[in-house]
């Protein structure tokens, strides 16, 4: 278990110290600490920013390729996909077509989205302008395998967000931002979107006239309905709506739930998120459960993992699953180790690597996403792992302070990447490896050299295809230290 000097440090969301009054300081100054009983002080918020009109966090920016349509488009190119769809139902078939052409055609959206930037080429074609990229990037330092990709690179996201708006006749519409504008281009199916979550945001937009609920006009501030996210456990079919509303007060909530699940029964959960504020974030600090139990869970590599509407999940679960494998199997576990999983998320990598090592140490910034973390390893009966909810650069600056050793850092960053604090204590801590897992190439380049200067070799390379359609790639680096033996 972590040393009883990082124990004590840690406090409590109560503001207690587990400890003494000056150990609090030392951690909490900072607002952040370990979860106790599924609290922290840490009043850090994660969201979703919308940046030049386009969600800015990973997970949405990289998967937003959406295609939704117009009205008019839909007839179009909706019938065309759905006609694809249903005369080649097995994904090695659409497979097949998808190398011969791209599928730009699909989307009448496609540039005004401007979020499927590879949708005119091929699957194989963007494959390999993918491997080619990041061969380029990553020529100073390794060797990259093959980029794994999809055999069916079609409906991958389990993450679907809808900004809500009204046409100039005043009827409701949702879609997605024009490329660079507040403009909301309506769109109603996605070629990449989960096509369950596209029908639910449709029949949501179809009751909005009934229920008497406005759509949010950005311009005036009037109106209730921002945004829709809905998030699906593509393992276990659970379903969450969140409903993102300008103001707490929501008339006859209960009984626009109770529609929309007679309309849909498999949705699961569903929450009413209040924004209120005048920022880019899809959504607010205050949230109401309006029906079930307030998270989806999903299954991932044969482990089971709650997400709540706030905590980062990766939005393409198939190859999240390719992914974790890999990394796991780069760090090449013996079971010995003591391991860290840093930006750790709801704890997924860690909880995977957890019956291949001693012990795990996860650390996040999230609060939700470490409550959720605490409770993914008691739900997976694992007894080895603990969850800390604090900058991962200040945790690890605290860990080599107090003269903590670990033989294994897997660290899957933002895509800001991370920080020269973060690098610095991993080469006082001396683990023999690193696994990196990127989803930012620039800045993963960035911290390769700062590795290096460290002291760590970049000797491996993979790239897995997260992100079918868009420019976005993920990386996993096997890097050891220099004189550690290992010459893998
Ligand atoms: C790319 S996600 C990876 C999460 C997880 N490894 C997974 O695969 O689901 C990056 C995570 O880093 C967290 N994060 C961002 N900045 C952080 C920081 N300074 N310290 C710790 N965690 C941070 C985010 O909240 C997010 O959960």
């Amino acid at each position: 278990m972590i040393d009883n000097r990082l124990k004590k440090e840690t406090f409590r969301i109560d503001g207690k110290t587990t400890a003494g009054r000056n150990e609090k300081k030392e951690f909490g100054k900072e607002g952040k600490g370990k979860i106790v009983n599924g609290k922290t002080r840490s009043d850090k918020m994660q969201g979703e920013k919308i940046k030049n009109g386009k969600p800015e966090n990973r997970n949405a920016q990289a998967g937003k390729p959406f295609t939704r349509t117009t009205q008019s488009d839909k007839t179009q190119a909706g019938k065309m996909r759905d006609d694809k769809i249903k005369n080649d139902e097995r994904p090695g078939n659409r497979m097949h077509k998808s190398r011969g052409q791209g599928s730009a055609s699909q989307c009448p959206v496609y540039r005004r989205c401007g979020s499927c930037q590879l949708l005119h080429l091929p699957y194989k074609k963007q494959l390999e302008q993918k491997q080619k990229n990041l061969e380029t990037l990553l020529k100073p330092f390794c060797r990259l395998e093959s980029m794994i990709g999809m055999s069916d690179p079609y409906h991958y996201r389990n993450k679907v967000h809808a900004v809500f708006d009204h046409d100039r006749k005043g009827n409701p519409i949702s879609g997605v931002y024009e490329a660079n504008s507040h403009i909301v281009v309506p769109v109603e199916s996605c070629l990449i979107e989960d096509q369950k979550s596209d029908e639910i945001i449709g029949t949501i937009r179809g009751m909005l006239k009934s229920f008497k609920i406005r759509t949010y006009d950005e311009d005036t501030g009037y109106g209730l309905l921002r945004h829709v996210l809905i998030r699906r456990g593509f393992v276990t079919g659970e379903i969450m709506v969140v409903l993102v509303t300008a103001s707490p007060i929501f008339p006859s909530k209960n009984n626009f739930v109770k529609a929309l699940r007679d309309r849909h029964p498999e949705i699961t959960t569903v929450i009413q998120n209040v924004n209120n504020r005048g920022t880019s974030m899809v959504l607010g600090d205050k949230e109401h459960v309006l029906y079930g139990k307030g998270y989806i869970e999903d299954v991932l590599c044969g482990c089971r993992f709650r997400i709540s509407s706030k905590s980062f999940y990766q939005v393409n679960p198939v190859q999240t699953e390719v992914l974790y494998k890999k990394a796991v199997e780069a760090a090449g576990l013996t079971g010995k180790e003591r391991i860290i999983d840093a930006y750790c998320g709801i704890g997924t990598i860690g909880i995977v690597a957890s019956s291949h090592v001693k012990e795990v140490i996860g650390v996040e910034l999230n609060k939700d996403a470490v409550h959720d973390a605490i409770e993914n390893a008691k739900i997976n009966n694992i007894k080895n792992a603990s969850f800390y909810c604090n900058d991962a650069g200040r945790f690890m600056v605290n860990m080599a302070e107090s003269g903590e050793h670990v033989d294994v850092v897997f660290m899957d960053p933002p895509r800001s990447g991370s920080t020269e604090e973060f690098i610095d204590s991993v080469s006082k801590m001396r683990p023999d490896k690193v696994v990196y897992v990127s989803c930012g190439p620039e800045t993963l380049v960035r911290d390769l050299e700062y590795f290096k200067k460290k002291g760590y070799e970049a000797k491996k390379a993979w790239g897995v295809d997260m992100f079918p359609w868009t420019t976005h790639v993920e990386a996993i680096i096997l890097m050891t230290r220099s004189g550690s033996g290992d010459k893998k």
